[in-house]
């Protein structure tokens, strides 16, 4: 795909307001070009003694007409022309922000946010520029240099080349500089990406930075980033500032040939007073289309680059695809099978290995083992998020990479470790978009999730704002909305990653028991917390990324030193804290 076809469907939406614009560009030139024209005929009567205070009033009189129409269909082509910059804007925005939504975790994990962000804003700006001013430059070089070069051969062919002499040179420097606009216009946007994400990582880690003063850090890190940015802008302004210099130095010395050379030809009575005054006039309006050469290289190379940059991200498919025919699945029992399943993120060193189990259709599985064992990564690819790097997973016998992936996640309800909210109301989080929840429905999953005391403390009970990622709860609040939501719909399936992590042991308690009181759901739960795998029909305990040891709460018990000395800490602890409570 070329870059250009990202945009080619906005032009092909918009071709008639284009159409449209463009006629009234050609008219405003058009009338343009007849100025001097008047201007001529003024002179000539001036000098050849026929004009008269009417005759030259009517003059006067048609120029401010022109002027009054130039400024109407100036006002046409600006809206035609700049709106359907505004429209390919629009869509390109669209599209991009749809394209990211189907790329998978394996490009966020290597792609940073402040890039994106520029993306989004910068490049698609640059187009929007390029696109609307853009095309107007373009004509007016075309239509307006044309015409007025035209104009000019026709009043004196000789007067109109030697006029011409400082073309060739503009042509050239223009497309001289133009490379080197390209080039560093693309590292002044990788500077102001490094800016933003800087910037974005620092205000989101703003309570680390603060407590473990490292202000002054983050701080030089970004003024460093700054000097940067300045230096790369600057090493582009000395090539833009150099070509509108030369720009105009070329003009002149076409200005300064017309003066020489047609006064002389004028002196000698060849062309008249006032054609004279029109070829300087003409002259005049050929330095608009000169310069915007210039000016147009640069918003091209803008454009061009960040359409090229748009065009990657744009390239990227996600690796975890629909399969080419996809199988849909319209029910399932949630019956697992892992077959010989490794896995690796990118670039990176196996993660998981040799790992093979099965869950029975409503059956419950309970995954633990030290930080960085693997858990996390293994539900990750039951909701595939990932593809496994090797082995197959199978729901209901159906490769997971066959089913329809819309199908596929609809029969699964998944709690991350990481209880991420959306910065509207408690209720907006726990339902989505589901404006009709129905109140018995939710006051449930509010009480499974154990939710009502702390909903009914909060002035605005459901409708409490929540804040940027939750930032208004506080981290066991913020758990348990995010467990709500995995439990609101209720799906064949439910997996929880570590969902009792920063509760007590009575709220754990009363979660745990509204958990495994639907029997219903095939329900897979990662935990450090063992109270909340105990009562699972089965038990992995995971180590460096593989299955050390396999059974229910008992057998682990009596078969495995780690699960049994984990056991027997964590049943202190709890024994401890139900004391306190007493
Ligand atoms: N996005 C990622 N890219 C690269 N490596 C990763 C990524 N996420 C996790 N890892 C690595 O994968 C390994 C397994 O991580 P995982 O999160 O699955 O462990 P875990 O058992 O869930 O740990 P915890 O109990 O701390 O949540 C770790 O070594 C971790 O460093």
């Amino acid at each position: 795909m070329t870059a250009f076809a990202l945009i080619r469907p906005y032009f092909r939406e918009n071709l008639r307001r284009i159409a449209l614009g463009l006629l009234f560009l050609l008219c405003v030139d058009a009338l343009q070009l007849f100025i001097p024209r008047i201007i001529k005929h003024a002179v000539d009567s001036l000098t050849d003694g026929t004009a008269t205070s009417l005759f030259l009033a009517r003059d006067g009189g048609l120029i401010v007409g022109f002027a009054l129409l130039i400024g109407v269909f100036r006002f046409g082509w600006r809206h035609c022309l700049i709106g359907t910059s505004r429209y390919v804007e629009r869509g390109i925005r669209d599209d991009l922000h749809s394209h990211l939504l189907t790329l998978d975790a394996r490009y966020f994990d290597t792609t940073r946010t402040g890039d994106l962000m520029s993306h989004a804003t910068n490049d698609i700006t640059n187009i929007r520029m390029a696109t609307g001013m853009g095309i107007v430059a373009v004509t007016d070089a075309v239509m307006l240099g044309g015409a007025a070069i035209g104009f000019m051969a026709w009043i004196h062919p000789g007067l109109a080349m030697m006029a011409m002499i400082p073309m060739p040179f503009i042509v050239l420097s223009t497309r001289f500089f133009g490379k080197r606009m390209h080039a560093r216009h693309k590292e002044v946007q990788e500077g102001l990406a490094g800016i933003t994400e800087h910037v974005r990582e620092a205000v989101d880690g703003i309570q680390v930075v603060k407590v473990f003063g490292r202000g002054d850090q983050v701080d030089g890190r970004l003024r460093a980033l700054s000097r940067d940015y300045v230096r790369r802008n600057l090493k582009l302004a000395r090539v833009t500032g150099s070509l509108m210099p030369l720009m105009i130095f070329l003009s002149g010395t076409g200005t300064a040939i017309v003066v020489g050379y047609g006064g002389r030809l004028t002196i000698a009575g060849n062309i008249s007073p006032g054609d004279f005054v029109a070829f300087i006039s003409y002259l005049g309006l050929l330095t608009w289309p000169m310069m915007a050469m210039g000016w147009l290289t640069n918003l091209i190379q803008r454009g061009k680059a960040s359409l090229d940059r748009l065009a990657v991200i744009f390239e990227q498919a996600p690796t975890v695809a629909e399969a080419e025919t996809p199988i849909p699945l319209a029910e399932v029992t949630g019956r697992f099978d892992v077959d010989d399943v490794a896995f690796a993120f990118e670039g990176a060193r196996p993660v998981l290995e040799e790992i093979s189990l099965s869950i029975n259709g409503g059956g419950s599985l309970g995954i633990v083992g030290p930080p960085g064992s693997g858990k996390t990564a293994l539900l990750s690819l039951l909701v595939r998020l990932y593809d496994p790097t090797s082995g197959s997973i199978r729901l209901d016998g159906v490769p997971l990479s066959d089913i329809r992936i819309k199908d596929l996640r609809r029969h699964i309800r998944f709690m991350p470790q990481e209880p991420w909210l959306f910065s509207g109301s408690i209720e907006e989080n726990i339902c989505g978009l589901d404006t009709t929840a129905a109140p018995e429905k939710l006051q449930q999953t509010i009480e499974a999730a154990s939710l009502a005391s702390t909903i009914n403390d909060f002035k605005d009970g459901l409708h409490t704002i929540v804040g940027e990622k939750g930032v208004m709860l506080s981290g066991g609040q913020k758990q348990r909305v995010a467990l709500a939501r995995a439990l609101y719909d209720p799906a064949p399936i439910l997996i929880l990653d570590d969902p009792i992590s920063q509760v007590d042991t009575r709220t754990a308690h009363h979660i745990l028991g509204a958990l495994f009181g639907r029997t219903d759901q095939t329900l897979v739960i990662a935990s450090h917390r063992f109270a909340a795998i105990r009562s699972c029909d089965d038990i992995l305990v995971m180590e460096e990324g593989r299955i050390r040891a396999r059974g229910n709460h008992d057998t682990l018990v009596e078969t495995d030193a780690y699960y049994r000395e984990t056991w027997r800490l964590q049943s202190l602890a709890m024994e401890i804290e139900e004391a306190d409570h007493a």
